[in-house]
């Protein structure tokens, strides 16, 4: 027997959107690029060859609309992988539950889940300028301390690894990315292992005024080899859509424009026009030209 969701579980509004992201179902195409930058969504939908809706919600800005033909939706999430749990969940419902009876759809809609972010590199060999798609996230956060779910011994080994290496006293999450979507708009990237992080300082080793608890964290992220698999880049949000994604069903694969080099120290000085070329290239793999 399903189970009816109660109002204060899976909120809708009494516009029958959903409460963080304030969309209908109807607003919701089944390619989406999800964008961390509010200002991103424009960036992203200014290539559109029409709009048919747009909305806002907090952080969440979403423009749908067609790209040759393709119906997309544009979203940004902001930053970190609790907005990641949000986003991930309620996009889900919009396509899996049925907001009248409030019961889990008989068929489930599986998503094409597509973030366009920017990153920091952890290697000298990947400079800023590169694009990297994400095959695996591993999160240095504890969002997955709160879900269960299965991993492959790949990745648990890549987990333990970080664990012992960094002295934590949690176990981190590594997971896998969409192979399908990799092939897809991965096509033409450097492929990488994208380290996820509950912070863009301290825990990604950056030291302003604090000193981070570990000073040494990119060197020790450096180190870590296990079977060729090594890690590539920073960023806040991978492992969450990875996980969340394995979790609800959908495909997700984390574009990513790196715009820093923590190795060399050096920042582009032309992250927006990196980002464009990401977005552009992925518009064109998303419809396969
Ligand atoms: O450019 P976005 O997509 O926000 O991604 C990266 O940039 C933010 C930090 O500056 C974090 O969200 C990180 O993941
Ligand atoms: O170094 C970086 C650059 C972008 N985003 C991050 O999280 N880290």
């Amino acid at each position: 027997m399903k189970k009816r969701i109660p109002e204060s579980e899976l909120i809708i509004n009494p516009d029958g959107s959903i409460y963080h992201l304030n969309l209908k179902p109807e607003h919701l195409a089944s390619t989406v690029i999800a964008v961390g930058d509010p200002e991103r969504v424009q960036k992203v939908s200014q290539y559109f060859d029409s709009i048919e809706f747009k909305i806002s919600k907090r952080e969440f800005v979403t423009h749908t609309g067609y790209y040759k033909g393709k119906r997309i939706t544009a979203i940004s999430t902001g930053m970190g992988t609790d907005n990641i749990e949000i986003f991930m969940t309620e996009l889900d419902a919009l396509v899996n539950v049925d907001f009248k009876t409030r019961l889990p759809k008989d068929e489930h809609t599986c998503l094409d889940i597509i973030r366009i972010g920017t990153s920091g590199s952890m290697r000298r060999e990947i400079p800023a300028g590169s694009l990297l798609a994400s095959a695996y996230g591993i999160g240095l956060d504890t969002l997955m301390a709160f879900y269960k779910t299965e991993y492959s011994s790949l990745e648990e080994r890549v987990s333990k690894a970080i664990q012992k290496e960094l002295d934590l006293s949690f176990r981190p999450y590594c997971i896998q990315g969409s192979q399908k979507l990799l092939e897809q708009v991965g096509k033409g990237l450097i492929i990488g292992n994208t380290v996820t992080c509950p912070g863009f300082f301290g825990p990604q080793g950056r030291e302003v005024r604090v000193k981070p608890a570990i000073p040494d964290i990119i060197e020790k992220l450096g180190t870590i080899e296990v079977e060729g698999f090594q890690l590539t880049n920073f960023e806040m949000e991978t492992a969450g859509y990875y996980a969340m994604g394995r979790l609800l069903g959908h495909e997700v694969m984390s574009l990513n424009a790196i715009i820093a080099n923590r190795i060399t120290h050096e920042f582009s000085n032309d992250a927006y026009g990196i980002v464009d070329r990401l977005i552009q290239q992925t518009l064109e793999n998303i419809v396969g030209t």
